[in-house]
């Protein structure tokens, strides 16, 4: 039986008298890969936000864990972030002058603090899990690179990686294959698939051909609200769907956004 890993149930953001989201509900299950869709002020990062505490709700509630979940919808962000919800942001918090390989380590010595992290002692399977994972976001090859000098795919993937060092069971990714080359965004889609064997993922995005390729189940919001939910075939077919989109054209298919 699926496993439901995440429930926002009513959620409502007010920001000073604007519904930014209005009675949104989504519910994730373990090893679910959800893209988020919408268009450009739909309430897509707003439901980021609020999943990973960074903004809080007016209403409504996240649960978050299995058997039902523990309500987070009050905890601080950093708390959230140690339960195990990890937030990606569309530009990268790397260390651009350390290597690829000093990032990871400082990814998986976090909570010591970042500089006492660069001191502390690896330990052996420390070593053993940076490997695997430099290998998993495909730079094994660069990990004596400064991080400063990778490509912007690369410093995305340097990002992702270091956040799996720290296990999170969702991550929430913002626009992950913004500014990226078509065969990174290939690559990307690759490692989402990847990652969704051990662990949940919400990806908002506005590149619909990459939804369409590596979406199984996408959810759609318009103006702080639920619009549809289903395969991308189901959502593509809907009116309302082609509607907020581009005005009545039926095809979601928005050239590449950047926005
Ligand atoms: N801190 C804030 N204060 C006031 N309004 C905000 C705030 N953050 C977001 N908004 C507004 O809330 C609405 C939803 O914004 P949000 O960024 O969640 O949309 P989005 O679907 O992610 O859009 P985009 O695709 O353009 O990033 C927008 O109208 C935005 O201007």
């Amino acid at each position: 039986m699926e496993s439901v890993i995440l429930q926002c149930d009513d959620v409502t953001v007010d920001f000073d008298g604007f519904k930014a989201v209005q009675g949104m509900n989504l519910t994730l299950v373990k090893g679910e890969l959800r893209f988020l869709i919408g268009p450009n002020g739909a309430g897509k990062t707003t439901m980021l936000d609020v999943i990973c505490g960074k903004t809080k709700p007016a209403a409504g509630k996240v649960l978050f864990g299995k058997s039902g979940g523990i309500d987070i919808t009050r905890r601080k962000e950093h708390q959230i972030a140690e339960l195990g919800i990890g937030r990606k942001f569309q530009t990268p918090s790397i260390f651009a002058s350390l290597t690829v390989h000093e990032n990871f380590e400082i990814a998986m010595k976090q909570n010591r603090g970042v500089f006492a992290a660069m001191r502390a002692k690896l330990r052996k399977e420390d070593g053993e899990r940076i490997a695997a994972q430099l290998e998993m976001v495909g730079l094994a090859e660069k990990s004596q690179w400064r991080a400063g000098g990778l490509s912007h795919g690369e410093k995305q993937w340097l990002e992702i990686g270091m956040m799996l060092l720290q296990e999170p069971e969702i991550l929430l990714l913002d626009e992950p294959v913004a500014g990226m080359t078509d065969n990174e965004t290939e690559k990307t889609g690759e490692l989402l698939e990847e990652i969704r064997k051990t662990q949940s993922v919400i990806v908002v995005e506005h590149d619909m051909e990459f939804v369409r390729n590596f979406a199984s189940f996408v959810t759609v919001m318009h103006e702080g609200k639920l619009l549809k939910e289903g395969s991308m075939e189901d959502v593509q077919r809907d009116d309302r769907v082609a509607e907020v989109y581009l005005g009545k054209r039926r095809d979601v298919d928005a050239s590449r956004s950047t926005a």
